[in-house]
């Protein structure tokens, strides 16, 4: 794992977007993309370049259960906020969490997924190791599935919604092992409340009890972290 340690959230989007550059600059297509607030920075780098997106395709980790698209508080509210009204790609996609039928919208998102192999996938992580929506105990060869959210993931997202009952207690994640299938990986964390999560995923052992700790077997990941998320490393 290659770790990359930032002065600020503004120079972690910087580096970032170096590496994305780089990629789509040797040929990379399909971006697998993230939300949160960790990724941002790397949004805004991406929207303000004179990079050209639309012969690319995104594939976006995770949706809520129970949103349409338009609900602000949705996923593809934030990516069109956020990157695709700016930088519309050729084709993007974000698991139909509209779709109330579990089976079909998690096939479908697997086809996608299959469909458009991804050479670059953006992570955050959540404070309990999470990525995408994959709580602790979520299988390393998962495929996309309908998961339920933890406390801690419930109680860290109520600050995007007016009460913490709004927050939906569903979603639908890409699975790691779909994750792990990416050919190079860019893990952001920034923040005191990271530090353990980042601490686990880098020196911890390899276990379900960190769904962020099967990234030390890939190949190609690199952690940009601030030093309030890197202060528990050894
Ligand atoms: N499903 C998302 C994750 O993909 C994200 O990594 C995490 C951390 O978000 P933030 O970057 O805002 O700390 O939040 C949510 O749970």
């Amino acid at each position: 794992m290659n770790i990359i340690k930032v002065n600020d959230t503004q120079m972690g989007g910087k580096e970032a977007f170096k590496i994305v550059k780089d990629d789509i600059e040797n040929g990379a297509k399909v971006l697998g993309l993230a939300t949160g607030s960790s990724p941002i920075t790397l949004y805004n780098e991406m929207t303000s370049s004179d990079i050209d997106f639309s012969n690319m395709t995104s594939v976006n980790l995770d949706e809520y259960v129970g949103l349409e698209p338009t609900n602000e508080q949705s996923y593809h509210y934030f990516m069109n906020e956020h990157l695709f009204n700016k930088k519309p790609f050729k084709n993007s996609y974000v698991p139909d969490g509209s779709n109330p039928d579990a089976e079909a919208a998690t096939k479908a998102y697997d086809k996608i997924i299959e469909e458009n192999p991804i050479d670059l996938q953006i992570l955050g992580i959540g404070r309990n190791g999470h990525i995408g929506f994959n709580e602790p105990g979520s299988p390393f060869d998962g495929t996309t599935r309908k998961v339920g959210l933890t406390e801690s993931t419930i109680e860290a997202n109520t600050r995007f919604f007016e009460d913490e009952k709004d927050v939906p207690r569903f979603a639908y994640s890409m699975g790691i092992g779909s994750i792990m299938k990416a050919k190079k990986i860019i893990l952001l964390a920034y923040g005191e409340n990271k530090a353990d999560a980042i601490a686990a995923t880098v020196d911890g052992p390899v276990t379900e009890d960190c769904p962020a700790s099967a990234l030390q077997n890939h190949p190609d990941v690199t952690i940009i972290v601030d030093e309030a998320a890197a202060s528990k490393l050894k």
